[in-house]
């Protein structure tokens, strides 16, 4: 359907609006001959046709959301089956590049395969196994690629954990932040979240987001709106309280949490979250290797069904602080290592459950310096990994799995792609639906406007509009309808009298102006007719000024009788017109008429 605003029609193509399930055939692209109508006439057939194809576009519509809430439970599943395979606690390691102020050694202490790291520290050899290891050169969408996966998992409700783990300056904070050019995880993942979530064509899911610090057991709420003024100086928010409640979920009384309705206004809540905890620090090095960073992404999915539960689920991404901090804390004294690490603990303790997916990444230095420090680190990782049942297969049973996981990877593709398919046609066909709905609509307001016209003719309108007060049109048209009339409406005697004397003489009008009108009611219903056509404008000027000089012969001058009528269109804004001064419509060629009727009018609108 085109719109032209300048000639104010309305293009329709003469074939009925399709459907979705239109049959191959029509579907081929055949020159379909469009037909100028006006939206005042359009026949019934046509209307017919447009209210069986919107009853067929809403079973499709709901068909298709079926398949797709099927497909989306196949997805959960598979997708739960590869991450159990795979185990839901995954380490992957990353290695970071020599910096350039940085030598390196001619025999370096770190070398690796894909999923292992060797290290030589003072004539020892130490291997450790890993689900990924990320070499020096591996980029931050190669990281991401291998993260994509569990956000997944959050979206479907599960509580999941990334954490960076690893020595002071071995690329924590790059990975999780990452900088302007090479953007991290913690940015990629919230943009990810938000494509995802656009693509869900079941459920409506929103976000929230929270961070938080935490340095030697206080927490502190970087989102908070009040923020100390200077760095040394304690913010209000910075002792928090952790409650479990009696499901066992964790809240962190008090925790700024933030709506983001998008992708651009969750960046700039977490740019400004971290420039806050930089800022508060004195040493910005000190900030991020002595605290943790910590942020939360609340999802909220519900599904479209009436009466649909909202499943709420946790993303934590954490930059932990520098692991030698840690220990060595831990190793001084440790009622501190306690009140810092326990906070921790209790704030993750419903993400770290057997529902929860859990992905370490540790880092590690290539120096040769740090090697010790690299073995702690690894073996702290190597613990972890070790809960999984999974680790310490045979050959064999490791080749089961990982064939198990590539046919449930091709399982997953499939479904998503399907899913993609089907989600696509869904949106055409509710594109489709809303359109058909609103040409139904506008068809019927015309429809109803058109038996209106029928009903009363154009005079009979100007009489009414004035008859009416000055109230808007809307509500006259409420009060008749529902038949009440406001007491100081309804006519006196007096009122009536006058009345009756200029109905005599609108009368003769009405007759001839309804004969235009029939004369266009026909016109309307046996084609479908272009205004722009100059024939047809030709042949409504015609019809339309003759009856009316006509009849109006007596009119004053400010009626159309005068006007040089130039379309109908436009002779038809001149009718609606109530916008024009209420003397323009008195339709009296009497005076004493006139003057009774304006008497009337003045009367009339005091009251109003
Ligand atoms: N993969 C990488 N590629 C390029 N540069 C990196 C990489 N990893 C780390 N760097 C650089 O190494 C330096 C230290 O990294 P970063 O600050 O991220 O370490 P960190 O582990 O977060 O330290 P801290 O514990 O102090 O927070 C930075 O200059 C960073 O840009």
């Amino acid at each position: 359907m085109l719109i032209s605003a300048e000639k104010e029609e309305i293009l329709i193509s003469q074939s009925p609006v399709s459907s979705m399930s239109v049959p191959e055939s029509i579907e081929s692209p055949q020159p379909v001959p469009l037909v100028y109508t006006d939206v005042n006439v359009v026949p019934e057939h046509e209307r017919n046709e447009l209210e069986k194809s919107i009853s067929s576009l809403e079973g499709e519509v709901l068909a298709l959301k079926l398949k797709l809430k099927s497909l989306d439970a196949k997805r959960k599943e598979v997708l739960n089956k590869i991450i159990d395979t795979k185990g839901s606690i995954r380490v992957f390691c990353r290695v970071r590049p020599f910096l350039l102020t940085e030598r390196r050694p001619i025999r370096e202490p770190v070398s690796f395969g894909p999923d292992n790291v060797v290290v030589r520290s003072g004539g020892a050899r130490k291997e450790f196994e890993f689900d990924k290891v990320f070499h020096q050169s591996a980029t931050q969408e190669d990281v991401f690629g291998e993260v994509k996966p569990i956000l997944r998992s959050a979206l479907d409700g599960h509580n999941v954990c990334v954490l960076a783990y690893g020595q002071t300056g071995t690329g924590k904070t790059f990975t999780m932040d990452g900088t302007n050019e090479q953007p991290g995880l913690a940015p990629r993942a919230i943009e990810e979240l938000f494509n995802e979530a656009s693509m869900d064509h079941t459920h409506s899911v929103t976000f929230t987001m929270s961070m938080l610090e935490i340095y030697m057991g206080n927490l502190k709420d970087l989102l908070s709106a009040r923020q100390p003024l200077r760095s040394n100086e304690a913010s209000t928010k910075c002792n928090l309280n952790i409650q479990v409640d009696s499901k066992g979920c964790v809240e962190i009384e008090g925790l700024t949490e933030v709506e983001v309705h998008d992708f651009t206004k969750a960046r700039w809540w977490y740019n400004k979250g971290r420039r806050v905890r930089s800022t508060s620090w004195t040493n910005v090095n000190e900030a991020s290797s002595r605290s943790h960073c910590l942020t939360r992404i609340t999802i909220f999915r519900r599904g479209d069904a009436v009466g649909s539960k909202t499943e709420v689920s946790k993303l934590w991404m954490i930059d932990l602080g520098g692991s030698e901090r840690l220990l060595k804390t831990g190793a001084i004294g440790q009622t501190l290592d306690e009140g810092r690490n326990s906070k921790l603990t209790q704030i993750l303790k419903d993400s770290l459950g057997t529902r929860s997916k859990v992905l370490m990444l540790v880092h590690i230095s290539p120096r040769d310096e740090d090697a010790g420090e690299t073995i702690c680190s690894l073996s702290f990782t190597k613990r972890a990994r070790a809960v999984e049942s999974n680790r310490g297969l045979t050959e064999e049973l490791r080749k089961l799995r990982e064939k198990k996981i590539s046919e449930l990877d091709e399982e997953m593709r499939d479904t998503q792609e399907t899913y993609k398919k089907i989600g696509g046609r869904l949106q055409e066909a509710e594109c489709l639906l809303s359109e058909n709905k609103k040409l139904l609509r506008a068809t019927d307001d015309s429809y109803q406007e058109d038996m209106e016209k029928k009903v009363l003719s154009p005079l009979d309108h100007l009489k009414e509009t004035d008859a009416t007060p000055k109230s808007s049109d809307k509500h006259v048209r409420i009060s008749k309808s529902s038949g009440f009339v406001p007491r100081f409406m309804t006519a006196t005697v007096a009122s009536r009298l006058r009345q009756t004397m200029s109905e005599k003489e609108i009368n003769a009008k009405r007759q001839s102006v309804r004969s235009v009108a029939k004369t266009l009611t026909q016109l309307s219903t046996s084609e479908s007719l272009s205004l722009s056509d100059s024939r047809s404008r030709g042949l409504l000027r015609r019809s339309y000024t003759k009856p009316l000089q006509a009849a109006a012969n007596s009119e004053t001058p400010e009626t159309p009788k005068r006007r040089d009528i130039k379309d109908a269109s436009l002779q038809k804004k001149n009718i609606n017109d109530t916008s024009l001064p209420r003397s323009k419509m008195v339709t009296s060629s009497d005076p004493n008429v006139r003057a009774k009727l304006c008497h009337h009018r003045r009367r009339m609108s005091s009251l109003t």
